[in-house]
């Protein structure tokens, strides 16, 4: 295991090539308090070399994929910590919601897939950090978005709304507005149905079976490709897009490697037809 951060909290460790970004504070149901958006901060600012000290651990370390978790039972997040915020002066939070949004951003925008193991609910900013990865993954059916921002009279500010928005073209941003001032839930079901729900297992030990399987299969990829596939989000417009994928494509298609791995399937049907 390789550490970068290690509170009793708030871990995050490379474990066999995967990140695991651990939130454990079942006191406080995982809120996200001053000290972990200070974390945040340190690890998302953008440090040497325009890199993020986080962005150099993932590199440094060969990191493949990026999870998200809780370790406490039924809960993902609940938000903004209530009680740093109504004891904390004003000077202390000054930072507080732009390094947590840094952080998030980071999670979707740096070149490695993210996923969010959801087991539970999500509350306020809670339910922000569960948008801010590339996949969400279910564990059970129990997993759900509470929109409570407006309970205390704040829009969202880690940029869930924008997210939801990039992850749910369908609700227009009147729709998305419209929920926060509403304080609407997404419940599991409506989540499947707005696509924010990648994929659901029955317990955590078939969860974790998939990610090593899709850590192996990323391994087996290899790393020019890798680099070539991911640097597509750099590319906004469609039509660069559409020809920077031809490009790729005619790049690999029957070159050495292609070939290679034609011939070894093969060569591995021969072998257990023998068989
Ligand atoms: C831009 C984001 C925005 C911001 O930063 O301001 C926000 O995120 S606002 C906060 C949004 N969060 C919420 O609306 C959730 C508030 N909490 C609850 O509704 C409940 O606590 C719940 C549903 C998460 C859990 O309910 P349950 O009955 O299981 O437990 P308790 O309510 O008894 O809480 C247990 C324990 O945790 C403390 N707690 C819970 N949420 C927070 C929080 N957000 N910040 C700090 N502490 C929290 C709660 O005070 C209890 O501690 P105790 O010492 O026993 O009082």
């Amino acid at each position: 295991m390789i550490k970068l951060v290690d509170g009793e909290d708030f871990s995050i460790n490379i474990i066999n090539n995967i990140c695991f970004i651990t939130f454990s504070s079942p006191s406080t149901r995982n809120a996200i308090s001053l000290r972990m958006s200070a974390v945040m901060q340190e690890i998302s600012w953008k440090k040497e070399n325009n890199l993020s000290i986080f962005q150099k651990f993932l590199a440094d370390n060969n990191c493949l994929l990026i999870v998200v978790q809780s370790s406490v039972k039924g809960i993902f997040s609940s938000g903004g910590n209530l009680s740093d915020l109504k004891n904390a002066s004003k000077e202390l939070c000054q930072n507080y919601a732009s390094s947590i949004k840094a952080f998030c951003k980071l999670l979707h925008s740096c070149s490695i897939p993210s996923v969010t193991l959801l087991a539970g609910s999500a509350y306020g900013g809670g339910a922000e950090l569960a948008l801010a990865t590339d996949f969400r993954w279910s564990i059970g059916k129990k997993s759900d978005l509470h929109f409570t921002q407006m309970r205390f009279a704040i829009p969202a500010g880690w940029g869930g709304m924008s997210r939801l928005a990039e992850l749910c073209p369908q609700l227009s941003h009147k729709k998305i507005s419209a929920m926060i001032i509403g304080r609407h839930s997404i419940f599991y079901e409506q989540m499947v149905n707005l696509n924010l729900i990648d994929n659901t297992f029955l317990n955590i030990k078939n969860c974790y079976r998939a990610l090593n399987e899709w850590r192996d299969n990323i391994e087996q990829a290899p790393l020019d490709i890798r680099n070539d596939l991911m640097h597509r989000l750099n590319i906004k417009e469609t039509y660069q897009l559409e020809e920077y994928d031809n490009e790729i494509f005619n790049k690999y298609f029957l070159n050495f490697e292609h070939k290679k791995r034609i011939t070894t399937f093969f060569a591995k049907r021969n072998n257990n037809a023998k068989d």
